[in-house]
């Protein structure tokens, strides 16, 4: 019934036993092969993964409009899809990936630590622990090049980390290198679970080494924030100080309203830890990777600097200074639509769902293809070329073309958090170095993995400002 259904929607070909798994179990060529399939075949299509009459899992992919807004503007379409499972050893319960009555008590709970009163307290940890990036940053100055992608995803966790939990984790400094070696290999194995045909069952999962080297990374990341959360329990005053870190708030929650259980705030809590870096670090690398192909776009995010604070370069940013940094906003917002740190989402229909004529049924996975949208002329005339302009008056008539932190009732909870911190954290770069395209110029290779990412790292030339 499932297949008869979804047959409404063009399947590009595939190998009649495997399907399409060799076009999507690679990172690096998913972009390419979604990419093709969609400008051949229609703007939603069907994969498959094993034989055409008896496939393991059919799910359908898309970049229309209609389905973005219909599955993300309503109420019908919320669950996750399958491969998010993945990611339940680690997070839990957590925000991501949890649904109905629980996951909507839990978002409106955790509205609470993003109000803008809170993050106005991160913006002195984003400031200092963005201080401790340029100093590495220095060590390359006239070098032919540096991966900044490596630098920066410490730097990002580094501040998630003393947001979340109100703890220095200072693996920008060296430490906590377990920690670090953790958060990769969990990230790794989530990403190649669900890409592998192998691997996507437990059973299989189990025999293999990835299982033991999980169970032993999951042993430290879960000890870390266990730890913290009893040093901070054990402390009991749950008064509302001025800088809380969103683990006071969550604890002050649950001491003075009994709403959230201990465990239930060690998975929101480690939800943040994983959601909240490698996005930030994939999304600051990438704007730093656009702006240095850009000299004119980049004196002008310069300039904006120049009239909030002079020559200044180690200013005292205030909230209302990023508030004001209008230019370098549109910067990011055209480099997240070129590269969407996030460039595919999941659902999961939890009922036959009626979308445009077609009946879509129950148990269906939905893979949301955003970079593909975000590069959709009738959008975006001239999708390839960066133009930040685009966003000093972009349609609002189409609310749904540009989602990079996703869009409706599941959205992003961290965005505001995240252009804050992002703001902060580019300003001070551009501050301090010309960044500029090295020679030959790096041409990355991009994979979908949990985040965007390249293969080959995001390199660019710095030249320390004078
Ligand atoms: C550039 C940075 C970021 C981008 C592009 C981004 C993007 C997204 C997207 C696309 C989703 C929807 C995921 C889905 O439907 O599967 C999402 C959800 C989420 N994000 Fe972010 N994110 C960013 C930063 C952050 C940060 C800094 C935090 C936390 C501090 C955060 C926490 C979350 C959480 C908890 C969810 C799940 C929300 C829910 O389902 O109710 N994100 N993000």
């Amino acid at each position: 019934q499932n297949q008869n259904a979804l047959s409404k929607f063009p399947e590009p070909p595939g190998n009649p036993l495997l399907g399409h798994v060799s076009a999507i179990t690679s990172t690096t060529r998913i972009i390419s092969n979604v990419s093709h399939y969609i400008e051949n075949y229609g703007k939603t299509v069907t994969i498959r993964i094993g034989p055409l009459f008896f496939p393991v899992l059919r799910a359908l992919v898309t970049t229309d409009y209609k389905f973005f807004e219909f599955a993300l503007g309503g109420s019908k379409i919320l669950t996750k899809s399958e491969n998010y499972q993945f990611l339940r050893d680690w997070l839990g319960n957590g925000l991501l990936i949890s649904d109905g009555d629980y996951w909507k008590r839990h978002r409106k709970i955790l509205t609470r630590a993003f109000h803008t009163e809170v993050l106005k307290e991160f913006i002195g940890v984003f400031e200092s622990v963005g201080d401790v990036l340029i100093k590495k940053l220095e060590k390359y100055d006239g070098k032919p090049s540096v991966d900044v992608h490596r630098l920066v995803t410490l730097c990002t966790l580094d501040i998630i980390c003393e947001t979340a939990m109100g703890t220095k984790l200072n693996v920008q400094s060296g430490e906590n290198s377990r920690y670090v070696e953790s958060v990769h290999q969990m990230c790794r194995i989530v990403i190649e679970r669900a890409l592998s045909f192998i691997r996507f069952f437990n059973c299989t999962f189990w025999l293999s080494k990835d299982y033991y080297i999980q169970k032993s990374a999951l042993k430290i990341l879960h000890g870390f924030t266990l730890s913290v959360i009893d040093s901070k329990r054990n402390k009991t005053v749950h008064k509302e100080t001025k800088k809380m870190a969103f683990l006071d708030l969550l604890l002050k929650v649950s001491h003075d309203e009994n709403l959230l259980k201990i465990d239930e705030i060690q998975e929101e809590v480690d939800t943040f830890m994983f959601e909240g870096h490698d996005t930030t670090a994939s999304g600051i690398s990438f704007i730093l990777y656009c702006l240095a192909d850009l000299p004119e776009e980049q004196e002008k995010v310069l300039q904006e600097q120049k009239e909030l604070f002079g020559d200044d370069k180690n200013p005292r940013v205030t909230y209302s200074d990023l508030q004001d940094m209008k230019y370098l906003e549109c910067v990011i917002k055209e480099t997240f639509r070129l590269y969407p740190p996030v460039p595919v989402i999941g659902r999961l229909t939890t009922e036959d769902v009626k979308f445009d004529d077609c009946l879509i049924p129950k148990n269906t996975n939905i893979v949301f293809f955003i970079y593909g949208l975000h590069r959709r002329e009738e959008f975006f005339p001239e999708p390839e070329k960066f133009k930040p302009e685009r966003f000093q008056n972009l349609d609002s008539a189409f609310p749904y073309a540009y989602v990079p932190f996703s869009a409706g009732s599941r959205n992003c909870i961290g965005q505001r958090f995240a252009m804050l911190e992002i703001k902060s954290v580019i300003s001070k770069i551009v501050r301090n170095f010309e960044i500029k395209a090295t020679f030959p110029r790096h041409e990355v290779q991009l994979s979908v993995e949990a985040v965007l990412k390249s293969v080959n790292g995001i390199k660019v030339e710095l030249k320390k400002r004078n």
